[in-house]
């Protein structure tokens, strides 16, 4: 079993504390929801944590071992799903997964994954914007890291894919651990081990929709 903790994160915007202190962990096996209004931090949250934000203060540790946060992308330990799309656009869906997965046998599992056969002829930049995302969640839970976190993986997302994705997921946490945040709470609940809430610059720990209510992120 492998375990990401992350301590001590700290982030603000032009003086305005976006994050203070925060300490989150998971382990291979787990996943962990991370819920919150519009705007209380959760992208920057996660781009702390892969490194791709300067954090005012963090400490990263995977296995106790602590790792720079500049390091973490060359490591290989931690995948990421941005908010915004990360495929080229003039490239051919058939083209991109041999650049990601060099592999043959990694290869053949996501052209072999359903619904990926229907849009490897098509270049990135045409798939409709559920296509598109359903493509980025199969690349990504195909790494071989043991962390992935995933920035809204359901948006745009038609049912019939939600639920592969989860399928999918739940497959993939054997051997990984996984963070999501998503407004689509009801699919993320259903997927989730333990789950934290982002309010007032903190996380704290909630346990079912009860809780989102109790602290303001549902209204009923
Ligand atoms: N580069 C930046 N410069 C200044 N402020 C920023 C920057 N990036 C984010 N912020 C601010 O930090 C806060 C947190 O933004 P963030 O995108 O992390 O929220 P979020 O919880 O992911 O929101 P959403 O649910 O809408 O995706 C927001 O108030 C946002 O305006």
């Amino acid at each position: 079993m492998s375990t990401l903790v992350i301590s001590n994160l700290t982030k603000s915007f032009h003086k305005k504390i976006i994050l203070e202190d925060v300490s989150v962990q998971f382990s291979t096996g787990d996943i962990l929801g991370i819920f919150g209004r519009n705007g209380t931090g959760k992208s920057t949250l996660l781009q702390c944590m892969f490194g791709i934000l300067d954090s005012d203060s963090i400490v990263i540790r995977i296995n106790n071992k602590e790792i720079n946060p500049k390091d973490v992308i060359a490591s290989k330990k931690i995948g990421y799903l941005p908010q915004d799309s990360f495929l080229p656009k003039e490239k051919k869906v058939r083209d991109i997964i041999p650049i990601i997965f060099p592999d043959g046998e990694d290869q053949d599992k996501i052209f072999y994954t359903q619904g990926i056969h229907k849009i490897e002829n098509q270049k990135a930049g045409t798939l409709s914007l559920g296509e598109l995302r359903y493509l980025e969640v199969v690349l990504l839970c195909h790494l071989k890291h043991d962390f992935l976190l995933m920035d809204e993986p359901f948006s745009m997302i038609q049912p019939l894919y939600k639920e592969l994705i989860k399928e999918l997921l739940y497959t993939v946490k054997k051997t990984k651990g996984i963070a999501i945040t998503d407004h689509y709470y009801q699919d993320v609940l259903s997927i989730t081990d333990t789950n934290v809430l982002l309010k007032d610059r903190g996380l704290i720990p909630v346990f079912d929709k009860k809780d989102l209510v109790l602290y303001e992120y549902l209204t009923s």
